[in-house]
Parts: structure tokens; C-alpha cells; sequence
């Protein structure tokens, strides 16, 4: 967005005199540019959790491999059974039983029924089972209060996969569901993606590692341990660069460490425009810049670059606005660099708590809770430096860039922490 697309009189939420790059364009931008970095390797299926699958899985076996009781009851051949006036009918028992693991070793004649328990292969001569709360014995004799349709009670073999069938494609993440899968249909071990390894460093000469002693003018260095934090839930190894001072040598050393040992860089301060902000500066110099300065608040300094061909997110120093940035841009560009696809959360619309009037040509993430009615509440302030209104909300809520007014009760979308893939926080 320039400053030539604007109507006199200024009604945008954003500073004058600057390209402002929409978010959706980043967004497309970054798509554009990047595709997924990391190699291939080999893990059994036990061990996969969290791990993305790298090609797609046939079943090697079928699920079940074979024909089995759905329940604990009586097998017979439906064709053999004449019920009576009421529906009823009587069979003889077979001698011997049917079980998981201990397969009938013959065949069930017609007119009789062979005790059978769940998860049994079923014999020959075998193809309705009937619940055995349904059935009667005297003697010998088993009543059946209704003879069940045919086929009752009974899983075919493969019903739930075939051998060959594909189950499960390339970018899935593995989770206990589909080690369930995998153990029961699939190899013993599969190909996987590397894990993604993100680089981060914080800038500013006012920085000091979280619990170290502070001096006038010094801060504790957030951003650091928060995007390790968010990293950790998005399992990728990381690469701590520690923490540059507001000096472009330093800086650069940081980043060519970076470019060698990780995937993608993340640093964080020094991405505006003022006399120490060297991070944007080698970017744009250095580096090779996809955007920078975003249509979005917080976090409008991001610079989306490339240093040494390696993809950087250069976050806002203000930790609110680093969050933000690491989700709205961090969480879909780990997602296509590790293999598991481009994915921008789209949350759930849901009634505003709150009512605002606002200046369009800007998307803002509000830090944001759902009440106990189900209506979003933003934190009480949209300070960039307040921490606290993290950790108070369990989403973000975003008013895109052409909506004026937020009426209460109107539809407003809620992007909860948990869509990013973060799973700490609250619910
Ligand atoms: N003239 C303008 N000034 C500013 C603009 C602008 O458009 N024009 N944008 C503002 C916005 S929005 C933001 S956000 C900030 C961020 O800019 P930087 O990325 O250059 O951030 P810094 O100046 O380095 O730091 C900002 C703030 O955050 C503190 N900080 C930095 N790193 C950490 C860390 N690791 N842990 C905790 N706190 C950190 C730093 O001390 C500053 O207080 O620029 C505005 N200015
Ligand atoms: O919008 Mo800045 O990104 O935090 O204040």
C-alpha cells in the first residue's frame, strides 16, 4: 500500500511516506519464494510422533488382516437358519470355541452355531454372529430370540485398509493416531523429514540474558527464551545465537553463524528504521529483502528477508509485537520450509466482546480471551511492551484491514494460541 492509494484526509492506521506491504501479499510472497529445505531420514514407527511424513505410506498388510467377531456371541450361516412364526430359532452347539488367538480349527456345519468371542477369526461355515445377550442355551440347544441380518456382527478383512491402498500422504504430521495406524497396517519404519533448525538471536545493546543482573538501561533479553519456547512446540532444533549489541559487525558475524548452521533465522530488535536499527539496514543492504514494513499492528517493522540464501524473519524488538510476528508469519513459513505445507490458521468467527471504531488499511492482532459466554475480550491495552497481556489471553483476534467498525455481539475472528500449534498457555 503507497501513499497514492489514498483518499485525502487520512483515515489509514498507518504512517505516511512508506510502501506498507499487506499481509496477504507477505504471505504470498513468502509462498512464492520458499519450499521445504529439509533432507529425508528413516525412524520405526514407534519413535515418529511429531515427525512429517516425507512420502506417502501404502498398508503392507490389510486392516483386519482377516475376517473376525465384532462381538462376543454365537457364528453360524445365516442361510441354514429357518426361523419360526415369531422369529425365533433353534440351533445345536458346535463343540469348541472360536478366539482371539485361537483360531477354530474346523468348519461350523449348517444348522449349528460354534461359540465365538470378539476379535476371533471367523471359521469356515461362518458369515452372521449373533450378541450372545440374545441367545438362550438348554442342553445343547442354542435359542436365538431373532435371527440378526446377515453378515451380523462380522468385519470383513481389509474393511478398514487394503494392501496397497494408500493411508496416509506426504506432509502428514505423525500423531498417536496414525502411529495406531501405521502399527497396524503399515512398514516397520517410514521416511520422515529432518527436523527444521531455526537460528535465533536478539539485538540491542540494553540487553542481558533473562536472570543475570541488570545495570541502568539494561533489560532482560525475552524475546530469546520466548521464540525458543515457541520453537520447542513447533519441534525444531534450535540454534542460539545468543544476543548482538547494536553493531552491524556483530550482527552480521551473528547472521552468517546463523546462515551456516540453521534452516531459518530468526532475530529479533533493530528492524525499524531508527539510527540503531541494524538489522533491517543489512537486510536491505545484505541481504535479500522479500518485504519489509507490514500493514499490520503490532509488528509493522518485520523484514522478511534472505541472508545467504537462508530465509530470515526479522521480528520487531517489542516482544508482543515478536510473538505476533512468529505466529502470523513464523507458523506458516516453518510450516513449508519442514515439509508440512503452507498453513495460515483461519480460526473461528465468533461475537466481539467489545465495540471499536478503527482506521482502515491495517490488520490488527489484539491479544485476546474468550469470555465465559463465548465472546472475544481483547487485553485492555494494545501497548506492544505489555508482556503481561500474553500470557492473560489464549489467542489473538484480528480485524482485517477493511473493517471499520466492530459492533458488540458482531462476528469477529479469534485465532486461538492452539491453532499456531503452541502448546503451552491457556486454553
Ligand atoms: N519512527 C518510527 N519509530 C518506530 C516505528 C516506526 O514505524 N517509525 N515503529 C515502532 C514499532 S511498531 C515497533 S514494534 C518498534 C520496533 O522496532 P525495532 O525492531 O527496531 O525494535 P527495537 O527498537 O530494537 O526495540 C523495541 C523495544 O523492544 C525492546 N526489546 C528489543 N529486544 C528485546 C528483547 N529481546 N527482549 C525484550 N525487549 C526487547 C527494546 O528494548 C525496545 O524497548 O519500533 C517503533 N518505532
Ligand atoms: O506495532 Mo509495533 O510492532 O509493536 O508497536
Amino acid at each position: 500500500m503507497t501513499d497514492g492509494d489514498r483518499p485525502a484526509g487520512d483515515c489509514y492506521g498507518l504512517p505516511r511516506g512508506v510502501h506498507w506491504t499487506p499481509v496477504d501479499a507477505a504471505h504470498a510472497e513468502l509462498r512464492k519464494q520458499l519450499s521445504p529445505v529439509v533432507g529425508q531420514e528413516r525412524v520405526p514407527v514407534a519413535d515418529a510422533a511429531g515427525r512429517v511424513l516425507a512420502a506417502d505410506v501404502a498398508a503392507v498388510r490389510p486392516n483386519p488382516p482377516a475376517a473376525n467377531a465384532a462381538v462376543d456371541g454365537y457364528g453360524f450361516s445365516y442361510a441354514s437358519v429357518s426361523p419360526t412364526a415369531d422369529g425365533s430359532a433353534l440351533l445345536q452347539r458346535v463343540a469348541g470355541r472360536a478366539a482371539a488367538g485361537h483360531p477354530f480349527d474346523g468348519s461350523v456345519p449348517a444348522g449349528a452355531a460354534l461359540r465365538i468371542l470378539t476379535g476371533a477369526p471367523v471359521p469356515a461355515g461362518v458369515d452372521t454372529i449373533i450378541l450372545q445377550e440374545d441367545v438362550t442355551e438348554d442342553d445343547g440347544s442354542l435359542r436365538f430370540a431373532a435371527v440378526p441380518k446377515p453378515g451380523a456382527n462380522l468385519r470383513a478383512a481389509g474393511e478398514d485398509a487394503q494392501t496397497g491402498a494408500t493411508v496416509l500422504t506426504a506432509g502428514t504430521v505423525i500423531g498417536a493416531a496414525e502411529i495406531a495406524l501405521l502399527a497396524a497396517v503399515g512398514p516397520s519404519d517410514i521416511a520422515v523429514y529432518r527436523p527444521l533448525r531455526v537460528a535465533i538471536l536478539s539485538t540491542g545493546d540494553e540487553l542481558r540474558p533473562a536472570g543475570a543482573p541488570l545495570s541502568p538501561g539494561q533489560l532482560p533479553d525475552s524475546n530469546r527464551p520466548m521464540l525458543a519456547a515457541i520453537l520447542r512446540d513447533w519441534d525444531c532444533q534450535i540454534v542460539d545465537l545468543g544476543c548482538a549489541p547494536d553493531d552491524p559487525a556483530a550482527i552480521r558475524a551473528a547472521l552468517d553463524r546463523g546462515a551456516a548452521e540453521a534452516d531459518l533465522i530468526l532475530t529479533s530488535g533493530g528492524a525499524s528504521t531508527g539510527d540503531e536499527d541494524h538489522v533491517s539496514a543489512l537486510l536491505q543492504a545484505e541481504g535479500a529483502l522479500m518485504a519489509w514494513r507490514i500493514a499490520m499492528k503490532p509488528g509493522r517493522p518485520l523484514a522478511l528477508s534472505r541472508w545467504r540464501g537462508v530465509p530470515v524473519l526479522g521480528l520487531p524488538g517489542n516482544p508482543v509485537a515478536a510473538f505476533v510476528c512468529t505466529l502470523v508469519f513464523g507458523y506458516p513459513v516453518r510450516g513449508l520450509l519442514s515439509g508440512r505445507g503452507w498453513h495460515v490458521p483461519q480460526g473461528l468467527m465468533l461475537p466481539a466482546g467489545f465495540a471499536r471504531t478503527r482506521k482502515i488499511g491495517r490488520r490488527d492482532y489484539l491479544r485476546a480471551r474468550l469470555d465465559a459466554d463465548g465472546s472475544v475480550v481483547p487485553f485492555r491495552s494494545e501497548g506492544s511492551g505489555l508482556i503481561s497481556g500474553l500470557g492473560w489471553a489464549s489467542g489473538l483476534a484480528c480485524l482485517e484491514e477493511d473493517r471499520r467498525e466492530v459492533m458488540a455481539g458482531s462476528p469477529v475472528r479469534f485465532l486461538p494460541y492452539a491453532a499456531f500449534g503452541l502448546r503451552t498457555g491457556s486454553a
